[in-house]
């Protein structure tokens, strides 16, 4: 879904994201964690081909695509369906003016799904992220955060997104429905085997979802394996300082990759 080889992003003469090696899988969720300006985002947006104003280099394969070889044309394509970014505040980027269904149908009706099947995926898409359909009449401003922050994901689900990106995707929400949030990624990913490539500096919240993490600092990955590895054995010092600044960390859901499909990391949460 993701693979990425020797990416280096400059600004000049300064790198201001350099990754070796990063690859997420279907059915995988990895996470970049760091503090602020560590070089997250910049990776994430490269993944989408969304860095402006710096020199890209490197190997980027997005859902099939080489981003950094692709045409603008192909780049939006894989972006508008196999690819989603779910960004901090989803409320700021829905139309205020449009009950949440129309949204949804216009989108699908630019990517040639109309009628019944339009109003199918649609329902389908928002009982996956565990929304009640009455919400597809609600305006934008007429929903909280975190059910806006669903239907973001439900309308990446709706137009067929096999990768999700999210970007510090629940830092504007409060805990319980950060919670709830990163409860439904979990289940997406166990179910339908969603790609999730997630970016945040809130360790507690990553150990309850990442089969992978990749620590960056200054621009640098300075420490990358299994969620269990890192979390349980770092190496690194400044890994050691993350993990150190974090008051406890939750119970990590039990071994994700080694768990059937359906099962992993499921919890009473995300039923609420
Ligand atoms: N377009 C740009 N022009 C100049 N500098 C930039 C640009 N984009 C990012 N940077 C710099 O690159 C560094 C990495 O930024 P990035 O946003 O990737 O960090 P981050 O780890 O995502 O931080 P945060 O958690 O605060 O979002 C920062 O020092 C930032 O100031």
């Amino acid at each position: 879904m993701i693979k990425i080889r020797n990416l280096a992003v400059r600004i000049g003469d300064r790198v201001i994201a350099s990754v070796p090696e990063l690859d997420v899988t279907a059915g995988e969720c990895v996470a970049i964690v760091g503090e602020s300006g560590s070089g997250k985002t910049t990776t994430l947006l490269a993944t989408l081909g969304l860095v402006e104003g710096a020199a890209v280099t490197g190997e980027i394969t997005l859902g099939g695509v080489d981003v950094l070889g692709a045409s603008p044309a192909e780049l939006m394509s894989v972006r508008g369906s196999r690819a989603a970014l779910v960004m901090q505040s989803p409320q700021a980027a829905l139309n205020p003016t449009m009950r949440l269904g129309t949204l949804m149908r216009r989108a699908l009706a630019r990517h040639g799904v109309k009628g019944d099947e339009a109003r199918r995926k649609a329902e389908d898409a928002v009982a996956a992220v565990l929304l009640d359909t009455a919400i597809l009449r609600r305006y934008p401003h007429q929903v909280s955060g975190g059910q806006a922050q669903r239907f973001a994901i439900a309308l990446a689900l709706a137009l067929g997104a096999e990768v999700v990106l999210a970007d510090e995707p629940t830092s504007a929400l409060d805990v319980t429905v950060q919670a709830e949030v990163v409860a439904v990624l979990r289940r997406l990913r166990d179910e339908r085997g969603l790609a999730v490539l997630f970016v945040s500096h809130d360790l507690a919240l990553v150990s309850t979802i990442a089969d992978r993490v990749v620590v960056m600092k200054e621009g640098a990955v300075v420490e990358s394996g299994t969620a269990a590895d890192v979390f349980d054995r770092p190496r690194d010092a400044y890994t050691r300082e993350l993990i150190a600044a974090v008051p406890r960390l939750p119970e990590r859901p039990a071994e994700t990759a080694a768990t059937p499909p359906g099962e992993a990391g499921r919890t009473g949460e995300e039923e609420t």
